[in-house]
């Protein structure tokens, strides 16, 4: 039998149902699909060895599928060649480099066809991020599609003429007033919680890490949406609809899924939880669109009856102020009252504010939950803080006028960022041939300065926990010292003046544009627990070494959306 005969043979039971003309043509079909795969096969061949080509020279790691998703790798398990996530990650993070001894690493992917490149050198990694003639925000990757899900946003949005389209406006959000009423949520919440937890004598804060994420959420509440947030969450009744608080509080705890699932799977798959999801998200969604109507309505009335408004105190009312601006800019420039594409679609806003939620909350009480820890483990540099605030404030309260006047409580949470990076990877895809600076050394740690040709369409991965312990860049780099982020003269935390470029928030265009949002919180929230506190480790037996405490209370910490600290308690005493 000839092997056209035995294909002809082989689907038998499927051929009855096959005209009979049609028949002699199965073997055709066969051919074809088997030309197919065969051609996707090679191109894959064909590609990878061109991928290989590319990235000769730079110690170089395979993989089948793309093991190094942040969230995805500390999860699944280490299946060498096919998801060969310790190849892809390590902890701690500078480990991957300092073993090939090269702050660039390359990966072949064989589902991936472009050479893919980590880096873990500081300044490699500000070029990238400022180098926008060479480099792109690669809007193609699944994060920034997902994060596209409830309307174009910031974040999701292509290098240029979108993005710009979206900064106009946003950047309009993060003004003066803003921030004042980022400290005063703060400082309010702050005194919320030491009712609510009993804390206002000192005693043990239980689960650091839920408490910090509960201030930053309420925070956020307030200045993002306008709304108080109670510390302790509600529960509609059943067949009642849920409020905008108990939607809000859906929404937010269960992020990844709204990003990831669509609303119609959450509301036909019969489980309780996902139906909730889907309702909380229906219902939140039905919110924000009222909120953006009433504002804008209240805002034009205002301007109808010829009269200024105030800077909105939240994001929501400073948004839909930012975009009547730009459509206000435009009439005057061109005359007329009709404004297309001018400033952010309805859509747009309400995408915008997902971000704020998204972004705005879990990095800063993430970031409070390690700061917290750090200084529970450096009981000097709670001296050092201490000591500024009662030069600036003596025995006042620390107020937002002081907020530039308190750099080490700004830097203190800096360098707890540097030591355990939130965001961890960010990405870049190459638009242009171009060469890539990099370093490598020898076993005597002799450094050599070298460069690698990257081609156009590759992508860039800025490992930033690595680029942050790389000890060839920062001094001492694994040492707890929040003096390097205030520059030769002492002075500012927030201006980059880090002794390296300090990447955690990215640089360029596309650096957080929520920086100072999160830095005026992060002072409020040291100035007003050091000024009352000291913060002690809790031992979990007599003479427990402080590396123990430290593993316990910052290497516990696991990736997710950003990386989250585990379970762990400190005890705060009240200075008298
Ligand atoms: C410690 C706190 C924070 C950290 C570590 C942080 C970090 C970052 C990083 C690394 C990016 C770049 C992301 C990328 O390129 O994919 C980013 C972007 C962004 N962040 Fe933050 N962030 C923080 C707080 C905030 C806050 C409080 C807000 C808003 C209230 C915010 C809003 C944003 C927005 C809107 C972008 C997009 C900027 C753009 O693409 O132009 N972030 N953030």
């Amino acid at each position: 039998m000839s092997w056209t005969d035995s294909i002809q043979a082989l689907p038998e039971q499927y051929q009855k149902h096959i005209p009979e003309e049609y028949q002699k043509y199965i073997p055709h079909l066969w051919l074809l699909g088997a030309g197919v795969i065969g051609a996707y096969l090679l191109r894959g061949l064909f590609s990878y060895l061109k991928i290989l080509r590319e990235v000769r020279g730079l110690p170089v790691k395979h993989g089948f599928f793309p093991a190094y998703e942040q969230g995805l790798r500390a999860r699944v398990p280490h299946i060498p060649y096919i998801l060969p996530i310790k190849d892809f990650y390590s902890r701690p993070e500078w480990d991957r480099f300092e073993k090939p001894r090269s702050d660039l690493l390359a990966y072949t992917v064989a589902t991936q066809h472009r050479a893919i490149y980590w880096v873990a050198n500081p300044y490699t990694a500000q070029h990238v991020f400022t180098k926008t003639s060479l480099f792109e925000k690669p809007t193609f990757h699944p994060r920034y599609v997902a994060a596209a899900k409830f309307g174009g946003n910031i974040i999701s949005a292509s290098d240029g003429d979108d993005h710009r389209r979206h900064k106009s406006v946003v950047r309009g959000c993060f003004g003066e007033e803003i921030f004042r009423s980022a400290w005063d949520e703060m400082d309010k919440t702050f005194e919320l919680f030491l009712d609510e937890d009993k804390l206002r004598e000192g005693g043990i804060m239980e689960d650091v890490g839920a408490t910090t994420i509960k201030l930053t959420y309420v925070v956020i509440g307030k200045v993002g949406f306008g709304h108080e947030i109670p510390w302790d969450s509600q529960r509609s009744k059943k067949g009642e609809k849920m409020g905008f608080v108990e939607s809000y509080e859906v929404v937010d705890r269960t992020m990844l899924y709204q990003f990831t699932l669509p609303l119609w799977i959450m509301k036909i798959l019969p489980t309780k939880e996902l139906r909730r999801m889907g309702d909380g998200r229906t219902a939140f969604v039905g919110y924000c669109y009222d909120m953006v109507r009433s504002k804008r309505a209240e805002l034009n009335a205002l301007r109808e009856a010829g009269e200024k408004s105030k800077a909105p105190v939240d994001l929501l009312g400073a948004m839909v102020h930012a975009q009547l601006v730009a459509e206000e800019e435009a009439r005057l420039k061109h005359g007329h009252e009709f404004t297309p594409n001018v400033g952010l679609t309805e859509n747009e806003v309400i995408g915008n504010m997902f971000i704020f939620l998204l972004a705005g909350h879990e990095t800063t009480g993430h970031t409070f939950a390690f700061t917290l820890a750090q200084l529970a483990l450096h009981p000097e540099w709670q001296e050092e803080v201490y000591k500024e605030i009662k030069e600036v404030c003596g025995d006042e309260k620390p107020s937002y006028r002081d907020v530039h006047k308190l750099p080490l409580c700004l830097a203190v949470g800096l360098e707890a960022m540097r030591l355990t990076d939130i965001v961890r990877q960010l990405f870049k895809v190459a638009k242009e041939d171009s060469m890539l600076p990099y370093t490598t050394w020898n076993e005597a740690g002799e450094v050599t300065k070298r460069e690698h040709l990257v081609k156009k369409g590759s992508l860039i991965y800025i490992d930033t926990p690595a680029s942050q312990l790389n000890p060839f860049y920062w001094k001492d780099a694994n040492e707890f010292n929040p003096r390097r982020h205030l520059g030769a003269d002492d002075a500012r935390a927030s201006l980059n003046n880090a002794e390296v470029p300090f990447v955690a928030f990215s640089m360029g265009p596309r650096q957080c544009i929520g920086r100072r949002f999160a830095e005026v919180e992060i002072i409020c929230f040291i100035a007003s627990i050091l000024s009352r506190y000291t913060i002690h480790p809790v031992p979990t037996h007599a003479g427990e070494t402080k590396e123990s405490m430290r593993e316990r209370m910052i290497g516990s910490a696991v990736e997710d959306v950003t990386m989250t600290p585990g379970k762990f308690q400190v005890r705060l005493e009240k200075r008298h």
